[in-house]
């Protein structure tokens, strides 16, 4: 599918691929400024929605990163069934890494806090997160730090920029909310 023909099905663009794309730039430079000169940062991807804001963000963060991803799943379409199923884990150990965990979305936060909790078992330097949306009216888990977050968002199913409704719409290049009936 086109970005184009997704766009049709759009109710709403709610946030615009310029004010997308500054954003990330400047939470580059927030990232940048936030550790010590010389740190080597092990960037986390949680597959499959935080894919493209990975690549963007990563070209505005100015000191030595590795990539390694890992792929958890909660939601079943819309709705999220309150497990966190891990379906591929990191190739690599982080004992002793500086680790930033970079996620498209907390919605009701069940996934970060899954994942945290797992990673700081196997002992990483630090862990900080760095989340593109926040849906602060959802949040169950209240008790997660954020330390980087790119925009907060109604509590709205979005889409677009790596987020799915039923693995399609992630090529959009803006964040968007699907009309009514498109998805519920
Ligand atoms: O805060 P929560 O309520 O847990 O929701 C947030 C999670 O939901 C989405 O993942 P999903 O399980 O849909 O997988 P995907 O990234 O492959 O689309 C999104 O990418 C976050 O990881
Ligand atoms: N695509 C998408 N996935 C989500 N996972 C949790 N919330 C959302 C959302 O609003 N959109």
């Amino acid at each position: 599918m086109s970005a184009k023909i997704a766009e049709d099905k759009l109710a709403e663009i709610i946030i615009e691929q310029d004010e997308l794309q500054n954003r990330i730039e400047e939470m580059g430079r927030e990232i940048t400024d936030a550790y010590e000169p010389g740190t080597e940062l092990r960037l986390v991807c949680i597959l499959r929605g935080a894919v493209m804001f990975m690549a963007d963000l990563s070209q505005s963060i100015n000191m030595p990163v590795t990539f390694d991803f890992m792929e958890v799943s909660s939601y079943s379409g819309t709705e999220s069934t309150g497990t966190v199923r891990i379906i591929k884990d990191l190739e690599d150990a982080i004992s002793g890494e500086h680790v930033l965990i970079v996620e498209d979305i907390i919605d009701t936060g069940l996934t970060l806090r899954n994942v945290v909790d797992m990673l700081e078992t196997r002992k990483p330097a630090s862990i900080k997160v760095a989340t593109l949306l926040d849906k602060p009216e959802r949040r169950d888990y209240k008790h997660i730090d954020v330390d980087f977050n790119g925009f907060e968002i109604p509590d709205k199913f979005v889409v677009g920029y790596g987020l799915d409704y039923e693995e399609k719409y992630r090529n959009l290049p803006f964040i968007g909310v699907l009309e009514e009936g498109e998805y519920n």
